[in-house]
């Protein structure tokens, strides 16, 4: 436990979370959402301080669509990056939009449980959650012995 408080990272500056709320929007202008109409914008930060965004994209059958977050994801996996520093969602409607279930565990697989998420919309900010709040005892890289990733990315635990 000890261990997961000393890997959190200091706060990310307004600054940076405002230009992923700025990316994120951008690629939410680009959803391909006209089965749900939902359009849903999301922006991840890396270890080496580049912005990858994605926006969901859906398609004829329905459940065979994108999550805005797992298309960030696989820009931030393409470009190189192996961490998740922090994300941001945007979306409409009255409740904020947080991932999915599913989108929870993908980003697990690069994001530390203390990964910071941000949510927003049109307005403006809507939340912060950290991973671990939005998926608690999680099941990550350090559950198997054949990760990939370095022992420093697999904080395991419920640091919230
Ligand atoms: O966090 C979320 C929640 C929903 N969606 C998408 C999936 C689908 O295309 C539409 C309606 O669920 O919104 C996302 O991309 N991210």
């Amino acid at each position: 436990m000890s261990e997961d408080l000393d890997q959190r990272a200091a706060p990310l500056p307004e600054a940076q979370w405002h230009a992923l709320l700025e990316a994120a929007r951008g690629a939410r202008e680009r959803a391909y959402a006209p089965y749900s109409h939902f359009h849903v914008g999301a922006a991840l930060l890396d270890e080496a301080g580049r912005i990858h965004a994605g926006c969901n994209v859906e398609n004829a059958a329905y459940p065979e669509g994108v999550c805005a977050e797992a298309g960030a994801l696989s820009a931030l996996v393409l470009a190189g990056g192996r961490r998740i520093v922090a994300a941001v969602v945007v979306g409409a409607g009255t409740e904020p939009v947080t991932p999915c279930g599913g989108c929870r565990q993908k980003l697990r697989e690069f994001g530390a449980p203390s990964l910071p998420v941000r949510i927003a919309d049109a307005q403006g900010w809507r939340g912060e959650h950290t991973l671990a709040a939005l998926l608690p005892s999680s099941f990550g890289p350090q559950n198997l012995s054949t990760s990939p990733l370095p022992a420093s990315q697999k904080d395991s635990g419920d640091a919230s």
